[in-house]
């Protein structure tokens, strides 16, 4: 059988495009993307992307493992997948992206930018996230989830935390259930729209969505698979249908929601957080986060903690985020 990531990575035209292992069918759907369908009915429609940065390997890793597994039989599907590997040109050369940040171009932002392989992708992975939702329902499907896995440029306080998006409909309990057993240290809450993958799925398909950050970011081969164990764990109930994992984690998830989106829109910002600060450190009332002509960012609650803190965004895109614990 073949290896989903090393043919990804190759380049090559797959030369079957579809076929069946003795437990499932599997058809792909374009670069790095394949659907996976159980022979039997099943109740949910589930998407796990990985490698919409490019040098965020080990969730991809830890994805090509979960697929073999499934190919060769070793493991039961009892869902319909979707798998994608997001940017291979970028998982190629080990870089977040190669012309823009293709997790800001979701719900269609994509058609704001100068035409590129990611503006051109990030429509390809709309439109085969449509498809395969909507054949998901046809085919009998009543759930939707969505996680997209990530690993962060710093380190973290919370090693392993996840980032729900804006919705206006109540969170899922069975989603907040799977993210607890998953033994994720944090959920962040965003309180505005995005362009991200998680978004988009959430806002258009009603989806159970999240992004997943699993670590830091390393080159493929130098990720360390012990300290995944949890999430291997959580994924391999979500997709052989089978009961939730005990949390192993010694304390209960934080629940943080965003209280201010630091924007880089002028070619002057500056951004005071340390470089050697890690995610979820603490400032307090007062400090100035960052500024730019015409504005300054400063901590207005009582203390704020600073997530993806990153001057070097593009004009127009996020250079941090500002949280308060819930
Ligand atoms: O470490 C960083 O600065 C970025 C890590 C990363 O890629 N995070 C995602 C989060 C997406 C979300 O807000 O749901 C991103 O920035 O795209
Ligand atoms: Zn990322």
């Amino acid at each position: 059988m073949f290896d989903l990531l090393a043919t990804t990575l190759s380049g090559d035209a797959v030369t079957e495009p579809a076929g069946q292992s003795e437990t499932l069918d599997w058809q792909w759907r374009g670069e790095g993307i394949l659907e996976l369908s159980p022979r039997q009915p099943c109740e949910a429609a589930v998407v796990i992307s990985a490698g919409i940065h490019g040098n965020e390997t080990a969730p991809v890793e830890l994805l090509n493992q979960l697929v073999s597994e499934l190919l060769s039989g070793e493991r039961l599907l009892r869902v319909r997948l979707l798998v994608i590997l997001g940017n291979p040109p970028s998982m190629r050369i080990n870089k977040r992206f190669v012309e823009a940040d293709m997790n800001r171009m979701f719900g269609g932002r994509h058609a704001r930018y100068t035409p590129n392989d990611e503006t051109r992708r990030a429509q390809e992975l709309e439109q085969v996230m449509a498809l395969f939702y909507r054949s998901a329902t046809a085919a009998g499907t009543t759930q939707r989830f969505h996680y997209d896995l990530h690993t962060a440029i710093r380190g973290s306080k919370h090693v392993r935390f996840g980032l729900l998006p804006l919705q206006t409909r109540a969170k899922s309990e069975t989603m907040l259930a799977w993210l607890d057993a998953a033994g994720l240290d944090a959920l962040v809450h965003h309180r505005s729209p995005g362009g991200t993958f998680t978004h988009f799925s959430s806002e258009v398909f009603q989806a159970d969505s999240c992004t997943l950050e699993l670590g830091k970011a390393l080159p493929f081969g130098n990720n360390d698979h012990t300290q995944f164990t949890a999430i291997r764990r959580a994924l391999e109930t979500l997709v052989s249908g089978e009961p939730l994992p005990a949390r192993q984690a010694a304390s209960p998830l934080v629940h943080y929601r965003v209280v201010q989106d630091v924007i880089r829109s002028q070619e002057d910002f500056e951004l005071f957080i340390p470089a050697e600060a890690l995610n979820f450190t603490a400032f307090s009332q007062g400090f100035v986060i960052a500024k730019e002509s015409g504005k300054i960012y400063k901590v207005e609650a009582e203390e704020e903690v600073v997530l993806f803190p990153n001057p070097n965004v593009a004009l127009g895109l996020r250079a941090g985020l500002m949280l308060v614990k819930m």
